[in-house]
């Protein structure tokens, strides 16, 4: 992974919330502003509290620099006052963030990650890539890139929620309860009323697709389901468990097989819930339906859209989703991220995927679904943008047999 230019920004105080992280020159989205190491990996057990304080402990006594132990000791520790005897743990759990990919189910401390505060509508996205190499040759880097424009003096903020979406009183209790501060971001500021509602409105109808799709709520409800066929269960753990390994994954196999079209549609609802509101702070300038820009990336319902399109064959429509998806990841996590390359791979060869054309049954998989039967992709220039987006979300031809 290319280096970062840190230079772009620096740690200050910032009032009533300690230090926070502040431009220092003009930012493009898409600049990468730090990647980063962990200063430590511990895997999250059921530990009590003192327990996990002793563990912390010789972790840090264990550093060999004495600077990078002093460091660990300077952060923020919102919990001291509610444990004033357990120091480390106080100031791990006011930082580690947890990982997922290789390192699931373990969290990490990063020494200048850990000076971003946070916001519901960030200005900054990050993420663990575990497959991310950084410049001392390691396996494994925090990145935190811009997603606005930011001037000199802008506090740069990043999201503690790592995409999930809630109302104002959810909001709310989570950061009271997890962190231990009242957020007063753009957004959480909202006066109570009709705009407050609306906003609300749209969290929730995002948070319903982030539970169905990336949760699977509603079959965990439903004991009837049907289990998923070994060679269905790849297929869905292929395409959405990869990144975000750390959730528990069940599918709605029935409604993804009879129903591709009717899911399709409610990704493009949620992309352009998403993508409204990008619009809007997309010059920097901010704007009503700019309010919940940022709280969730699109990739969340192009990654489902693009696993749609692959399980049924559709390679046009599958190259344009993961075109789509490069393209966000490239800003959101670097253009030589795991994430980034997989998905440029994908948009140039969709039939390449293990999962491709599965919903299509045996004899019609791989060079004999959509993609070879002529669905192509139309010229954007040539019919419009409008056209375009009906054509790419219409997807009429997804009629799969048995
Ligand atoms: C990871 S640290 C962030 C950096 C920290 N402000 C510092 O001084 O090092 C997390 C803590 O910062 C504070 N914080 C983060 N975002 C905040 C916000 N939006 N408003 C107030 N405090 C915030 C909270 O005390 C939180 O527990």
């Amino acid at each position: 992974m290319a280096a970062t230019p840190e230079s772009l920004w620096e740690v200050r105080r910032i009032p009533n919330k300690g230090y926070g992280v502040v431009a220092t020159a003009p930012i493009e989205p898409g600049t990468r502003l730090l990647m980063e190491e962990p200063l430590y990996i511990r895997s999250m057990t059921d530990d009590s509290i003192q327990q996990q304080n002793s563990i912390v402990e010789s972790l840090i006594q264990s550093l060999p620099d004495a600077a990078q132990r002093d460091a660990f000791h300077a952060l923020a520790s919102s919990f001291s006052v509610l444990y004033p005897e357990l120091p480390y743990y106080s100031i791990a759990t006011t930082n580690e963030v947890a990982l997922s990919g290789a390192q699931n189910g373990a969290s990490g401390l990063f020494l200048r990650w850990s000076r971003f505060n946070h916001a519901c509508t960030p200005s900054a996205y990050w993420a663990w890539n575990s497959d991310g190499t950084s410049p001392k040759g390691r396996a494994g880097v925090l990145t935190v890139h811009a997603i606005r424009r930011l001037n000199p003096g802008d506090e740069i903020s990043i999201s503690y929620f790592e995409n999930r979406v809630m109302p104002h009183e959810d909001r709310e209790r989570y950061l009271a309860e997890i962190y231990c501060f009242a957020c007063d971001c753009a957004l959480c500021s909202l006066a109570p009323g009709p705009w407050r509602d609306d906003v609300d409105e749209r969290l929730r109808q995002l948070e319903a697709f982030w539970r169905k799709y990336h949760l699977g709520e509603e079959i965990q409800d439903r004991p009837s389901s049907p289990l998923l066929s070994p060679q269905l269960s790849s297929c869905f753990y292929f395409h959405f468990v990869r990144r975000h390994s750390y959730h528990h994954y069940y599918f709605e196999a029935q409604r993804y097989r009879h129903d591709p079209a009717g899911c399709l549609a409610e990704c493009r609802e949620a992309a352009e819930l998403i993508l409204e509101a990008e619009e809007d702070v997309g010059d920097g300038a901010g704007g009503e339906d700019g309010d919940i820009a940022g709280c969730i990336d699109v990739t969340f319902a192009y990654e489902i859209a693009l696993a749609l399109a692959l399980f049924v064959g559709d390679a046009a429509r599958a190259s344009v989703f993961a075109a789509r998806n490069r393209d966000r990841y490239t800003v959101t996590l670097g253009a030589d991220s795991g994430e980034a390359l997989r998905a440029g791979r994908g948009a140039l060869d969709p039939c390449a995927d293990r999962s491709f054309g599965l919903g299509l049954g045996g004899g019609r998989r791989r060079g004999m679904g959509l993609g070879s039967e002529g669905v192509v992709v139309p010229d954007v220039e040539e019919i419009g943008e409008e056209a375009f987006e009906e054509w790419l979300w219409s997807a009429e031809e997804w009629e799969l047999g048995g």
